[in-house]
């Protein structure tokens, strides 16, 4: 098998009717009902849905954390169903981003190091310049020392942001990326976001409760009992707002 992740004409990140079940005591409990969808180069795809309807699972079934029951999903061309630990694990190193809220941050590294973390663990010496660019983009250029034990929610959010900034891999994996942030940080997150998914070669898969974030996509994907119910395209924030009020059976 090959370790060099070539660059892919087809999409960067597929589901291929995915099923996921849990189990819960002695019962297996399905969560994803049979899930397909693609995510094209340049483009940046939110999942919006009801609480519980599924998002994050497959969020994280997608970027390969989480095995799937069944169906087959693909980062860049490449099977991840099929791809040993290994493999996974450094595709993920050289092309996979998450901005999750305490995805993967080491507790007793400072902000900078987590930042270079990915530049070490493959053997690089971390571009000191980016990395401290990347910090200050997202507002944490006082924060460089601070250890994620005590940062806030979204200032560990943000230094996950500025590794993904710093590290600009293909594809972007993000859950609640602008949730535990203030309007004005949120919108440099969102417009940091959109700039990396809109760039040659790179996606951003998005979850996310807020219509601005969605309305900010180009394709927007409704969940409800695990299953995808509908699609919009380059949709504003009051036809998010009625497709998710409508999902959720509610006038909200
Ligand atoms: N490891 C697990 N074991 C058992 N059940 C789980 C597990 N992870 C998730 N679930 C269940 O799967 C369902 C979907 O959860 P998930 O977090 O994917 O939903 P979500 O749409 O992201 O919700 P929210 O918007 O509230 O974050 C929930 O009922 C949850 O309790």
């Amino acid at each position: 098998m090959t370790n060099t992740f070539m660059p892919t004409q087809g999409p960067l990140v597929t589901a291929d009717d995915v099923h996921k079940s849990f189990s819960v005591g002695k019962r297996k409990v399905e969560i994803l009902h049979g899930v397909s969808f693609q995510v094209r180069e340049s483009e940046m795809v939110a999942v919006m849905g009801p609480s519980g309807s599924g998002k994050s699972t497959l969020l994280y079934c997608v970027a390969g954390l989480e095995s799937v029951t069944s169906g087959r999903t693909t980062m860049l061309g490449r099977d991840v169903t099929q791809l040993s630990k290994a493999d996974l694990a450094k595709l993920r190193r050289r092309e996979v981003g998450f901005v999750f809220q305490s995805y993967n941050l080491i507790p007793t590294l400072t902000a900078t190091q987590n930042v270079e973390l990915p530049y070490r663990l493959r053997r690089e010496q971390p571009p000191a310049d980016l990395v401290r660019e990347a910090l200050q983009k997202v507002g944490l250029g006082e924060r460089l020392g601070a250890r994620p034990p005590s940062m806030s929610g979204g200032e560990q959010q943000r230094v996950a942001l500025a590794r993904v900034l710093a590290q600009r891999p293909q594809i972007i994996f993000a859950d609640e990326p602008t949730g535990a942030l203030d309007t004005r940080t949120g919108d440099v997150v969102l417009e940091e976001l959109t700039t990396i998914a809109h760039s040659p070669g790179q996606c951003v898969l998005v979850v996310t409760h807020d219509p601005k974030v969605a309305a900010a996509c180009d394709r927007v994907l409704f969940m409800r009992d695990g299953l995808l119910v509908h699609e919009l395209a380059r949709p504003s924030v009051t036809e998010v707002a009625s497709s998710l009020a409508e999902l959720s059976g509610s006038d909200a």
